[in-house]
Parts: C-alpha cells; structure tokens; sequence
C-alpha cells in the first residue's frame, strides 16, 4: 500500500512529503495539493505545496552536490543506478497501485510502466559507461594550411543542474526517462513531477534515496506547475531542461534562458492504409494504438486515412474489435478506463459533439459516465471537423476516407504535429517512399506508434518538440563538449 514499509518515511498524516537534501521534507507553506482520484473523482491522496524559497533552496543543494558527482567515477555512478533500478522493480506493487489510484492506468500497464523504468535505468547505467568512458582524438594537419602541431582531446561533461518535468500518462517511466540519462551523465537532477502522477514519482525517488545517492543529488518538489513551473523553468540556477508535455512546453521554450531544452510534446499521429493492406493488422494496430490507455499516449493513433477501396471493411473489423473491449475500473485491468480529469474529460466530449454537428458517422453511441468515455469510432470525418486536427488524449479515433496516397500524406503533413505516423502496405518500396515523404519524427511500418523500447531515437518535429529522446540520445542531450588542445613547437607525424 502507499506510504508503507519502505515508505512511511515520505508521508506524514495525510499528506505526502517532499525529497530534498537527502531528506523527506513538509514544506513550510503549510498548504497541500489535492490529487483527484479520475475513477472515483474524489481526493486520494495529497501532496506539499511548495513555496519559491523552497525551490530555491533545492537548487543551490543540487548545484553543490553536482560538483562533487562529477568527479564520482563513471563505474560508481553506474553502480548505483543499478541499484536504484532494482529497488524500483522490487517495489513495483505499491508504485503501481499509486498509478491505478492517481491516473487510473488499468493494473497490468502500471506494473509494466515501473518494471520498464528500472529496466530503462539500467540500461542508462550500461550505455553511459560505454558511450561516455569514450571521447575523441582530433590532429590539426587535416584541415587545410595546418602542420600536425596541434592535438585535440575532446570529452563529454555534465551540464550541471537538470530540471525534469514529465507528464501525468507515464510519470514514473517519463521521469526516469530524464533522470537516468541526468545521473550518469554526471548531472544532479531536479524532478517537478506531474500533479496527477507525483505520488507515483515521489514513491520511486524513495528508491533512489533508499540506493544511497548522495545528498541534494536528486530533489523532488511537488506544486502545481501553473504555480511554481514558471519559478523553476527560468530559476538561474538550472542548466537543462527536459519536458514532456502539451502546450505548456512551447510557452516554456519561449521563456527558458540559454540552457539546452528537450522537449516531447504533443502528436496526431497518422495511421495511412494502403489497398493492400494486410486489414486484420491494421484493426489490431488501431485498436491497440488508438485505444491502449484509453487513447492518452501522446503516441496513440489519433487519426486513420484509409483507401476508400478498403474502407468499409477495415471500419467493420475495427468496429468488431471495438465491441470486446473491456470498460471499466482500472482496478479491473480495464482496457478502457477514466481518463485523467473532469476537464480532459470535457474536452474530448467537445471534440465528439462538434463531429456529430458535422456529420460525422458514428460507429458506436457516444457513452459517458463521469471521466469514463466509452470508446469511440468516427468514420466519415471530413477535415473541417475539430477532430480531424485535434489530439484528444481520449478513446475516440476518426477515421478519414481518402482516394490517393498524396491526400493521405497530404493531411499527415498540414498538421502542426510531427511527432510520428504509421503506413501500413505489402508493398516495402511504397512504405519508405510514404516514410519519407511523412514530416514527422518517426515513421513506423506496419505497427502503430510507440516510442519504445526505451533506446530508440524518439523525436518530434514542428510543434511535437525540439530535440531527440531515447536512452542514448538523452544521454548525448545531458552532456556538452569539452575540449583540450595540445600544441607542440614543432610538427609530430607518428611513423610507427
Ligand atoms: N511527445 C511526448 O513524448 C509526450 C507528449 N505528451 C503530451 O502531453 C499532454 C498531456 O500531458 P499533461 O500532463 O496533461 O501535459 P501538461 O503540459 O499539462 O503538463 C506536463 C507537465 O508540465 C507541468 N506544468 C504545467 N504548467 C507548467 C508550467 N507553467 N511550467 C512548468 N511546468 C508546468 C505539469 O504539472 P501539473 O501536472 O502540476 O500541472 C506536468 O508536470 C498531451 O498533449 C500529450 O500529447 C504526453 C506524453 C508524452
Ligand atoms: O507519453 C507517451 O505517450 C509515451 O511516450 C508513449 O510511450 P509508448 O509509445 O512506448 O507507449
């Protein structure tokens, strides 16, 4: 259960602490933050209200424990991260029951979420002694009018203090996903954990406490991000920022200093289905692309474009697979469950009535109980409808009906998205011409949208972020180069 055992220690009456300083902390502003139940929709649990004294503070520790971190010994670092990860898998029982309770993920998926993350922890631990025990050596004599008197040693080096900011869908496995990368890189990280989410998170900084990391090296700060996200997203102090999110990440980005910015922020990730399609693949892909966690994966399938040839029959299979999904608690393993909040709620209700307005051909009754939606297919959506455009974060997917590849590639390609696409054919030469011809990160071929597993490259273009995630690429993100030029008197050329 939440806040036992291991982890009395961050709780205190009803009200969740905050990680600082190597210390679970109450913070001084006497005042907590509700997190709603979405099943329930009533308060399970509650956190600190962090003041900007607090922040500050948080900041100055992490700046000061990243001195000393820098100079721990690569295999160290990696040494303990392992142990934080199995601290993580170890506990993966009270973390999860944390996300069914705070996001209403379905049981499975949230046990999986916090075995994943470890797993992704140790991979950052085993793919940052490879990649950052190297660096280069560089002579001056390839560059026109040089002589060989100059040797360049080059290095990875931390950037210094990391402000990590995940969303509520994957808040365990979205802030590992920054811390992990942060730590062996040499850096001293600072989460700011999604509200819905933060309970999870603070559960699985214990695990970190509980490996042994050195004090002030990782702090959590728990608030909500409309009060204290602008104070910690332009706070001096911090020297990185990695943000998954929605729209809040481009206002970040216009706002943030000179410090390197990864960002992962919305998509509507097209699925385009060709003639030859294998069609029982694709309803298998769209239902589990489109609906898995009830459609909030900024990777879920958010819009269909099918041949018209093959419409009909792709929009009953779909249909058919629609009708065995489960609807229900997530404490049931549910495939469909409440989505976060009354207002996500609220909003994917919108976008469902503004295509009934405009005709759109609704496969099943639109349902709704509280935050619970039933799934949704739209067929027939044309592109003036909201829904064609717009990322739900809800369990309705619109299908579009289109007469030529150019239309399909067209659509994916006006959205202000690009964060990834799907094409689904036989026909290998079509799909990587269609790939390229997709402006987004990602093009996958005949599966749906995932960003894992957690080593791939995982970016998005236009308004979908800047950047590159993936174990590696993180890793890259977290460091900067440092340079040490040796200059000899006279020309060295080795002979041997
Ligand atoms: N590309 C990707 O990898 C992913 C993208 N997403 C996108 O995220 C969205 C849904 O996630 P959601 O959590 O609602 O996204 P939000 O952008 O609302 O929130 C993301 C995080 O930002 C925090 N935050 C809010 N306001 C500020 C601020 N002013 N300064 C700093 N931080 C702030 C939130 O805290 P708090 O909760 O306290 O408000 C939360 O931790 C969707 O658009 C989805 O597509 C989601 C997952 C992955
Ligand atoms: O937030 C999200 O939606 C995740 O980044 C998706 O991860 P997945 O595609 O591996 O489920």
């Amino acid at each position: 259960m939440a806040g036992t055992g291991v982890f009395e220690e961050i709780i205190e009456g009803d009200v969740f602490k905050y990680y600082t300083d190597g210390e679970w902390k109450k913070s001084a502003s006497g005042k907590s933050v509700a997190i709603i139940n979405p099943t329930t929709r009533t308060t399970q649990y509650k956190v600190q209200a962090c003041t900007q004294e607090e922040v500050n503070k948080v900041m100055e520790s992490a700046k000061i424990a990243q001195k000393q971190w820098a100079k721990t010994p690569l295999w160290k670092r990696a040494e303990l991260l392992h142990k934080a990860a199995a601290i993580l898998k170890e506990h993966k029982a009270p973390i999860a029951e944390c996300l069914v309770k705070e996001i209403a993920k379905p049981a499975k998926d949230s046990v999986t979420e916090v075995v994943r993350s470890g797993d992704l922890i140790s991979y950052c631990a085993e793919e940052g002694v490879r990649i950052l025990g190297e660096g280069k050596f560089l002579v001056s004599d390839s560059f026109p009018g040089n002589e060989r008197t100059k040797y360049c040693l080059t290095s990875k080096i931390p950037l210094g203090v990391v402000l990590a900011i995940p969303p509520f869908n994957y808040p365990v496995n979205l802030a590992v996903s920054k811390i992990g990368p942060a730590l062996i890189a040499g850096n001293s990280l600072v989460l700011k954990p999604p509200t819905q989410g933060a309970v999870a998170c603070l559960h699985m900084v214990q695990c970190f406490n509980l490996a042994g990391f050195p004090k002030g090296l990782i702090s959590c700060i728990t608030g909500k991000g409309s009060e204290i996200g602008d104070f910690l997203t332009m706070h001096p102090g911090v020297n990185c920022i990695s943000f998954t999110g929605g729209d809040t990440g481009v206002a970040i980005s216009k706002k943030a200093g000179m410090v390197p910015l990864q960002m992962e922020l919305g998509g509507k990730d097209a699925c385009i289905v060709l003639e030859d399609a294998d069609l029982d693949l694709v309803a298998a892909n769209i239902i589990k692309g489109g609906f898995s966690y009830s459609g909030q994966r900024c990777t879920a399938v958010k819009v269909v474009l099918v041949m018209e040839s093959v419409a009909d029959e792709l929009v009953e299979k779909v249909n058919a697979k629609v009708a065995k999904l489960k609807v229900g608690p997530p404490e049931d393993d549910c495939d469909i469950t409440p989505v976060v909040s009354e207002s996500s709620a609220n909003f994917i209700e919108g976008l469902a009535k503004d295509a009934k307005t405009k005709g759109a051909t609704f496969c099943q009754e639109y349902k709704r109980e509280g935050n619970l939606i039933w799934p949704l297919l739209l067929d027939n959506v044309r592109p003036d409808m909201r829904i064609a455009w717009e990322e739900p974060f809800g369990p309705i997917v619109p299908v579009i009906r289109i007469n030529s590849i150019e239309e399909g590639i067209h659509h994916c390609n006006a959205s202000n998205f690009g964060l990834q696409g799907c094409v689904f054919t036989k026909d290998i030469n079509k799909a990587i011409l269609i790939s390229d011809a997709m402006e987004t990160g990602t093009v996958q071929i005949n599966s749906a949208p995932a960003r894992g597993p957690d080593h791939f490259p995982f970016q998005g273009l236009k308004d979908s972020g800047i950047g590159s995630q993936g174990i590696t690429n993180s890793i890259n993100m977290m460091t900067k180069i440092k340079s040490t030029v040796i200059n000899l008197p006279t020309p060295s050329y080795t002979m041997g």
